[in-house]
């Protein structure tokens, strides 16, 4: 479904940020991406969803080489990948309800489609309740759980998340994680970059990890 070949990212100004990066990530696999302050996580996770296109190599998605992707297309790549950033990037002024709709507006969804389907995103992260409050009225681990509604609503075949839990403590940490392994049992691949070591103990998951730009596979126990 992922496939990175042989990707290197050089931003302007010569800093190299990904060198010649390779892995695979199979449809249904959950996998967790850690690595130093600066290694190029978020790098290679913007890649992942066009924001930023490799100096080099290939990212393949679904088959699909999407390094060159021509602009036009890219509204119809990120409608197959639900983005979670740390900071969740709400609408601090547009009611829980609206930024979870957000995506499906974008797609020009009808209204009753959009009720329904906030609806049910807004139960599975157990916020039915708050959709008509302001992000600000919410707690921090209650706007992450908007922000993961918001990725999911419109039914992605992948989930990236960058830091989800960065900003949380280690009982909201345990209940996002839970939310991620609950998507991931119904198909959905999910790739997640984290610093969080208490959550890379309690998983036993792939994980790959970054130094300096350079990827490799961490071993699994047992
Ligand atoms: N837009 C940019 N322009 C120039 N250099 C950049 C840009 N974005 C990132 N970099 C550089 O690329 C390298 C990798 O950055 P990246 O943000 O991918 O690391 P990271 O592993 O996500 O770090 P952190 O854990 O601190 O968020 C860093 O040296 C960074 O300074």
């Amino acid at each position: 479904m992922i496939r990175f070949q042989q990707v290197s990212k050089a931003y302007r100004g010569g800093q190299q940020a990904l060198q010649k990066v390779s892995f695979h990530l199979p449809k249904g696999d959950m996998a967790f991406l850690t690595g130093h302050s600066g290694a190029g996580k978020s790098t290679l996770l913007k890649l992942l969803c066009a924001i930023e296109r490799p100096s080099d190599g290939q990212v393949l998605f679904n088959g699909h080489d999407i390094s060159r992707i021509d602009r036009k297309e890219i509204p119809f790549l990120r409608r197959h990948i639900g983005v979670i950033f740390q900071d969740h990037k709400l609408l601090m002024d547009r009611s829980v309800f609206d930024n979870v709709a957000l995506p499906l507006r974008i797609e020009q969804a009808n209204e009753s489609d959009i009720k329904k389907r906030v609806s049910a995103a807004l139960d599975k992260v157990g916020l039915l309740d708050k959709s008509a409050c302001l992000p600000i009225q919410l707690s921090g681990g209650e706007q992450q759980r908007v922000g993961i509604a918001r990725a999911v609503v419109n039914r992605p075949q992948v989930l990236i998340a960058d830091e989800p839990t960065g900003n949380l403590d280690a009982a909201l940490s345990a209940q996002i994680m839970d939310l991620f392994r609950q998507f991931n049992q119904v198909g959905v691949t999910v790739l997640m970059a984290t610093h969080d070591t208490s959550l890379l103990n309690s998983y036993d998951m792939r994980r790959f990890d970054l130094n300096r730009g350079h990827l490799s596979e961490v071993p699994r126990h047992g």
